[in-house]
């Protein structure tokens, strides 16, 4: 069996998904028709042709009027399901995934809407196509830290429904001390933490992500590399490094898909997974970012088998939910 056919089927779990990111150009058309809201391109070529980005920054202003679209408990549920077929076909068993209520609420849609909506399409991926999935919150952290209290805040109804608290949006000027608060308060509520980290911001971001946020893993976290302490520090508490190989060359962190820093964090012992992030923008969904890396670098099967075992025991599930799809990937390997 070639690599790229061992990986399509190899069950895994995706761990860094924001969904607002998954909003491909059909259905922005089409939501943008059901609710009569208007966007800056004539067709679905057009869109494509403007996902051309030097930097975060330059992403973050076109997925923002994206998210416009969304409007309704019904486009929440639909963009939810569809990132959930995309997944199921890329023999994702569990994704756990960030949605950004800010950019939502501070355009007047009400959090119940995005939080039912999204909940409803994961509990019919749930039923129909077998993949369990968590919900994650971000805070937006261009904003203060006082609105991301009074998002938390919003979300109490719905914590027993929500696994965790996160960080994105533009990282430089934006380090995770801005947070040290809310995160706190998250934590004491029993809510998970992670945080982007070491994207485009220096190593001294993570220290603080791992010491001011405590966090229970680490998205991206590629900039760790150009610190040995860090990634000695790394390896020994076993963080979880959610990375994301066509969103690192797409927004420029790598300038070479070859040059990506996957091997020598393997070789130094770092707990890796490999995940889509806003695959609508980056073009691709799980499985591309498994084979083109694993095309440009030259993963071995026995890696690609360390990287899905990897992908269910840096997940928030259970210990007995862990080794059941540890399980699966093994009795699929054994093929
Ligand atoms: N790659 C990324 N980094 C920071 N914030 C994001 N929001 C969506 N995708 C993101
Ligand atoms: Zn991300």
């Amino acid at each position: 069996m070639s690599l790229d056919a061992f990986i399509n089927s190899l069950p895994k779990a995706e761990l860094h998904l924001h969904i607002e990111g998954s909003l491909e150009p059909e259905l922005m058309f089409e939501l943008a028709r059901r609710n009569k809201v208007e966007i800056p391109f004539d067709s679905v070529e057009a869109v494509r042709a403007a996902y051309d980005f030097s930097n975060l920054q330059d992403f973050l202003d076109i997925y923002y009027a994206g998210a416009n679209v969304l409007q309704t408990e019904q486009d929440f549920h639909d963009l939810a399901y569809a990132y959930f077929q995309r997944a199921a076909a890329d023999r994702v068993r569990h994704a756990e995934i960030f949605f950004d209520p800010q950019t939502h609420t501070d355009r007047g849609i009400p959090f119940q809407v995005v939080a039912d909506g999204l909940l409803s399409g994961m509990k019919a991926a749930e039923a129909d196509l077998d993949v369990s999935s968590q919900l994650i919150l971000c805070f937006l952290r261009h904003l203060d830290e006082d609105a991301a209290f009074a998002t938390l805040r919003k979300a109490e109804p719905w914590l027993d429904r929500i696994r965790g608290v996160g960080l994105d949006s533009s990282e430089v000027g934006h380090p995770p001390s801005k947070f040290k608060s809310v995160f706190a308060a998250a934590g004491s509520m029993g809510l998970k933490r992670v945080a982007h980290a070491g994207e485009e911001g220096p190593p001294e971001y993570v220290w603080e992500a791992l010491d001011l946020l405590k966090i229970d893993r680490m998205d991206h976290g590629n900039r760790s590399m150009e610190d040995p302490k860090l990634v000695e520090r790394l390896a020994k508490e076993g963080m979880t490094l959610t990375v994301c190989p066509l969103s690192n060359h797409k927004l420029c962190v790598v300038d070479d898909l070859k040059d990506h820093p996957v091997p020598e964090m393997l070789r130094q012992g770092l707990h890796v997974t490999l995940n889509s992030d806003d695959p609508a923008y980056f073009g691709g969904y799980v499985n591309e970012n498994w084979r083109q890396l694993t095309a440009a670098v030259g993963l071995t099967r026995e890696q690609l088998i360390g990287l899905a075992k990897n992908s269910f025991e840096g997940s928030f599930l259970t210990s007995a939910e862990k080794a059941a799809y540890i399980d699966e990937v093994e009795a699929y390997a054994a093929l």
